[in-house]
């Protein structure tokens, strides 16, 4: 679990974010919201020690990071995976070298073992047939995939994607959810995601942050959003028609007025 307790950072004489408390839970899909410009890629590098803030806590499983000696903030960081936006995958390298690339960095292991540890997680992520493909010569979802098998070759505690979905088509961007939620599931990581995207929301998010103005606004499950009464919240999630459609039948579903698998969810 990590938890961040009244969390300020301003920038010169811009305050940016205004005493934020959450939980990212653990073993669970915790997703961060809001509109552009909110605080929510501000708060994310508070939290994996990019930025530091002004004041307030953040503490991962008990253990405030702020007041950590640099060698404790060091095994930290190890214990963390990251998902850039874009996947900032090195060009010049191979897909399974690209993954290889913090086991080098980072593990005493021999050659042969690292490359088994890459080979296992790049079959995680269903990669199975791109080892030696070059960056350019992939899709922008296996691109995605290959910065996921990355972020989890060192078996980090905690996973952080900024805005997995991004450039992807919808179809795409579901494949991308499913994987990181079965990641998260399946190894009990703690994973916090930032993302605009309202079917990643009702799809993984177990539990939501959501910013406004660079406070917290909200914060709850995905289940609690159907019912949630917040005007600021309902207005940013469910702007569009198809969402209303959506929160509605899911108030249905909920009150077994519809089935579960019921084909219009
Ligand atoms: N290094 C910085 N120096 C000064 N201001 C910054 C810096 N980084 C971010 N900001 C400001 O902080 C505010 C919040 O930015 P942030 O990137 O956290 O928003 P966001 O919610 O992640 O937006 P988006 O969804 O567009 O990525 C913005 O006004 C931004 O200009």
């Amino acid at each position: 679990m990590i938890e961040i307790k009244n969390i300020k950072k301003s920038f010169g004489e811009k305050t940016i974010l205004q005493d934020i408390s959450a939980v990212m839970e653990a073993g669970k899909c915790n997703l961060i919201i809001g509109a552009s410009g909110s605080g929510k890629t501000v708060l994310t590098k508070c939290m994996v020690g990019l930025f530091k803030p002004d004041e307030g806590e953040i503490i991962y499983d008990k253990q405030n990071m702020l007041s950590m000696s640099d060698d404790e903030r060091k095994q930290l960081r190890q214990q963390i995976g990251m998902l850039f936006q874009g996947s900032a995958l090195f060009d010049s390298m191979t897909v399974e070298q690209n993954v290889m690339f913090p086991l080098d960095m980072f593990s005493n292991l021999s050659y042969k073992d690292r490359k088994k540890k890459a080979d296992e997680v790049l079959d995680k992520v269903a990669l199975k047939e791109a080892h030696k493909k070059f960056p350019a010569e992939i899709s922008g979802g296996m691109k995605k995939r290959v910065g996921i098998a990355r972020a989890i070759v060192l078996n980090p505690k905690y996973l952080f994607c900024d805005e997995p979905n991004s450039g992807l088509d919808p179809q795409t961007s579901l494949l991308i959810d499913k994987l990181i939620k079965d990641i998260t599931t399946e190894y009990k990581i703690t994973t916090t995601v930032i993302t605009h995207d309202m079917n990643s929301v009702m799809e993984i998010g177990d539990h939501i942050v959501y910013m406004h103005q660079g406070k917290k606004q909200w914060e709850g499950s995905n289940k609690d959003i159907i019912y949630s009464k917040d005007k600021l919240l309902n207005d940013f999630i469910f702007a569009s028609d198809f969402l209303q459609d959506a929160k509605e039948m899911r108030m249905m579903q909920e009150k077994g007025e519809i089935e579960k698998n019921d084909e219009r969810l």
